[in-house]
């Protein structure tokens, strides 16, 4: 078996329903890729799975958090545990959220609707997509009217339909836009370019399907390209600027704002300045600027110059309970989760994305056990430490 830290990302083997996939039920996160890989035809998995150039920050978002150490505290009574938490004052039942994928359905045909009525039965924060292949709308029904539900916004060059999508995103009850700012235009993905990407002909970006055309038909014709790329580049709207995020506020009736994509103290600064609601500490799934750190590391710099402003969230590379437990102890409020939800899709639509969930929310509550906390609030920073804080001491 590979190793999970170094083993390559794809290629993918083009064997849907691989007899080897069949009866194997995943332990772990990296098994349910693992299967995923098997099930996913390669244009899909390699889209899932692979990161930007050379994939250096897709790797380290992994690393990162194995080279910090836990500190455990002992003799704490762990015998009744609360993963309760809130974001932007809506109570969830774990800090494990689900971040936006593109193209579901082509993880199972079920796709979003299915990941949203996993996250419902959960008590899970679900965030949707723009480039969801089902509308925003059938997928907070099938979410139900109790289910935490955020919109990604990707910006698009025509205003009116970007209005129209924020408009309709508060009409079908998101109480957040998540707009993401790290994708002026799109990442370098090699495998794409090699597979030629595109979006199976009997699927659409189910958000776009009255605006018609290109909108809707999505990633159909990249040339010689990945059609994903070619869509970002004629319809994604790469002027975006503060003053957009200030228009937003404008139009987003009740809904909160959070930007997706800051890495840096010094946006971390300027987002509070311009007053919003959260920020969501990410680098793309290390899908987008290759080389830039793991989001791990750079949360500690967030987090002080956020000092307590609003609320902070990250997401990359979390496959284990104890990344998430790094991660709020390190001042996260919460933390989300974007390829492990595919994996789960792949393996079994909606009750695979409840495995998932399980897996990780089981693995959180060991280590908060291990760690002697009951609540998630009491991992603290003082129980993270970097490894060679230890080697320093020899
Ligand atoms: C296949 C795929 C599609 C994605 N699509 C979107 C998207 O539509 N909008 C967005 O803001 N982020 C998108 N992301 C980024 C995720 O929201 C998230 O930042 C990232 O996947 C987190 O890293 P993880 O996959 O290691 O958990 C996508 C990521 C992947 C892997
Ligand atoms: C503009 C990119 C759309 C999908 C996406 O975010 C991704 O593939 O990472």
């Amino acid at each position: 078996m590979n190793d999970p830290m170094t083993a390559p990302v794809g290629p993918a083997q083009d064997t849907s329903k691989a007899p080897e996939a069949a009866g194997w039920e995943p332990v772990n996160v990296r098994e349910f890729e693992r299967h995923a890989q098997l099930m996913l035809s390669k244009n899909a998995f390699d889209y899932y799975a692979s990161g930007a150039n050379d994939m250096v920050t897709l790797r380290e978002n992994r690393a990162a958090f194995n080279r910090l150490r836990l500190r455990p505290r002992i003799l704490r009574d762990v015998s009744m545990v609360d993963t309760s938490t809130s974001v932007l004052g809506q109570k969830i039942s774990s800090p494990i959220c689900i971040a936006p994928t593109a193209m579901q359905r082509m993880a199972h045909d079920s796709g979003e609707c299915a990941t949203a009525g996993a996250a419902a039965k959960a008590g899970a924060l679900m965030t949707l997509s723009s480039w969801s292949t089902t509308s925003l709308e059938d997928v907070a029904k099938a979410g139900g009217p109790g289910g935490a539900r955020w919109f990604q916004l990707y910006v698009y060059k025509d205003r009116k339909i970007t209005e129209q999508l924020v408009k309709r995103a508060l009409a079908a009850g998101y109480t957040a836009l998540a707009v993401t700012v790290d994708t002026p235009v799109l990442g370098r993905r090699e495998a794409d370019m090699r597979n030629r990407f595109k979006l199976p002909e009997h699927l659409t970006m189910g958000n776009f399907v009255s605006a018609g055309g290109a909108h809707a038909s999505g990633t159909k014709d990249g040339g010689n390209d990945s059609g994903l790329a070619a869509y970002v580049a004629s319809l994604i709207d790469r002027t975006l600027d503060w003053n957009d995020i200030k228009w937003l506020r404008t139009i987003c009736g009740s809904m909160k704002i959070v930007v997706k994509g800051v890495m840096t103290a010094e946006d971390a600064a300027e987002s509070v300045r311009q007053g919003v609601d959260g920020i969501w500490v990410s680098n793309h799934g290390a899908r987008q600027l290759d080389t830039t750190p793991a989001t791990i590391e750079v949360l500690p710099e967030v987090v002080a110059a956020v000092s307590g402003r609003c609320e902070i969230y990250l997401d990359g590379g979390i496959c284990r309970g104890t990344d998430v437990f790094k991660a709020l102890a390190l001042g996260a409020k919460a933390v989300f989760i974007g390829r492990p939800v595919l994996w789960g899709l792949a393996h079994s639509g909606e009750e695979g994305v409840s495995k998932v969930l399980k897996l990780l929310h089981d693995e959180l509550v060991m280590a908060l056990q291990l760690t002697g906390c009951t609540r998630v609030s009491s991992a603290s920073r003082s129980m993270v430490t970097h490894q060679t804080s230890y080697y320093s001491k020899l």
